[in-house]
């Protein structure tokens, strides 16, 4: 047949009726605004970091969980004036449910904690790896999406939990050649806080929003911190002790301040000690200016950050005994952690300790011509069945072609499938790196 005039390019052959140009739909290759892919060497990096989340994870006994994504909203709507409750990433769904994109993890474990009840033989050990969102302007141009990992202990009051859970971000740290020189937590203990604003008899109700305002000590002037403060019902007294208990710089300070009559010194002296019999002193160090951002912490919280200063904060944690009895669920204490995907990552990048990661496989397949490619296929899965990873050439190649490939996937070995050897039950094998060939009887390949 003639061309058929439909400018399809391909005369004589019956060539294929073009597409509609209104059915083109040209799209955006990229993802959407604030999210990232993760291409083979993103992920291959992606993957590795959260292995090593995955094996120190085990290394303490935890056991893995994970939640949908989207979540209710009710979970994760406080009034405490937090920026990830700004940043909800929320929407109504088709049955007009108000639900969210989870922003954080630890609302989900209280959750499904909560919905496991009695079943649960505390203590719980759990660990999430799961990526988070928030819906931010994108004027700041910043991302709307990271992974986060998370552990958590539900069911121990004691400051052993604080101070396991700070022992594993360590280990993890150590596993990825971070040392204490480049890292450090700074550790507080909101029970401060909550110690002055009862004395100046500030209702409890008040305690999230006061730390969500001083939190914002670093990223607003002094004057908006107090101005907010006072705009919830904190006495002028009160905003300066309150200023005066996060200027501390040391235990002993605190001690002769807010004295032994809180819990608040205790507990943190137990947990230096703690950490002292871990062996993680020289990476902590008390820092009254810690609160951290989310409303529910109520004792010790803490946080790691690159020495250096120039980088956000890497990870951060901390007790929150009211969560699940605000959720509904029995007065159960809880602590834990998030360690987000990115900022580790620039520390690494920091420290030329981004790990070398590439692709590789054991063996490339070859058909030394077309009518052998069902000979390939045979030999490729006898590889596969012992085990032996196989990049199988799935087309007529010349062998130029196949060396090149074989060299990007870094293969270890060419297995050359010829019709004289396959005639004799054999194939030809060469070792990549040392050039070294020979046949080798099929039963025989291992
Ligand atoms: N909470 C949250 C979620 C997503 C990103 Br990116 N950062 C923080």
């Amino acid at each position: 047949p003639s061309d058929n005039g439909g400018g399809g390019g391909r005369s004589g052959a019956l060539a294929p009726e073009p597409v509609a140009a209104e059915e083109v739909q040209k799209i955006d290759v990229n993802p959407p605004k604030g999210t990232r892919d993760f291409p083979p060497e993103e992920m291959r990096l992606r993957n590795w970091l959260f292995r090593n989340f995955r094996e120190v994870s085990g290394l303490f006994g935890f056991e893995e969980v994970d939640f949908p994504v989207l979540e209710s909203e009710a979970l994760f709507v406080r009034k405490a004036g937090e920026e990830i409750r700004d940043q909800l990433y929320c929407f109504e769904d088709r049955g007009n449910r108000r639900v969210a994109l989870r922003p954080e993890l630890t609302p989900s474990l209280a959750r499904l904690v909560i919905q496991k009840g009695k079943s649960l033989s505390l203590p719980v050990k759990w660990f999430a790896v799961g990526q988070c969102w928030r819906y931010e302007r994108m004027t700041r141009g910043r991302r709307r999406e990271h992974y986060q990992w998370n552990m958590d202990i539900i069911g121990v009051p004691e400051v052993t939990a604080e101070a396991e859970l700070i022992s594993s971000i360590v280990t993890f740290f150590k596993r990825i050649g971070i040392t204490a020189s480049d890292v450090g937590f700074k550790v507080s203990s909101r029970k401060v806080l909550q110690e002055v604003l009862s004395r100046n008899s500030i209702r409890e109700e008040l305690f999230g929003k006061v730390c969500i305002i001083i939190d914002k000590i670093e990223k607003i002037p002094l004057d908006d911190i107090k101005k907010e403060l006072k705009s919830v019902g904190v006495s002028t007294e009160a905003v300066e002790q309150l200023l005066q208990v996060l200027s501390i710089k040391s235990l002993t300070e605190l001690e002769e301040i807010v004295g032994d009559a809180g819990e608040s010194v205790a507990e943190l002296k137990q947990l230096f000690s703690l950490a002292d019999k871990f062996g993680y002193s020289e990476w902590i160090q008390f820092d009254a200016s810690i609160v951290r951002g989310l409303a529910y912490y109520t004792g010790i919280v803490f946080e790691g950050f690159d020495r250096e200063g120039k980088l956000r904060a890497i990870c951060g944690g901390g007790r929150y005994d009211r969560l699940l009895s605000t959720f509904g669920g029995d007065d159960i204490p809880a602590c834990g952690f998030g360690f987000g995907d990115a900022v580790v990552v620039e520390l690494l990048k920091e420290k030329g300790l981004l790990p070398e990661l590439s692709l590789q496989v054991d063996n490339i397949v070859c058909a030394l011509d077309h009518d052998l490619q069902g000979a390939a296929a045979t030999v490729a899965s006898i590889l596969r069945d012992k085990g032996q990873s196989v990049d199988l050439v799935l087309e007529n190649k010349p062998l130029k072609w196949v060396f090149k490939r074989a060299a990007r996937i870094n293969a270890d070995r060419l297995i050359l499938v010829g019709s004289s050897e396959w005639q004799r039950g054999m194939v030809g094998v060469k070792i990549l790196s040392t050039g070294e060939q020979r046949e080798i009887k099929l039963d025989e390949l291992e």
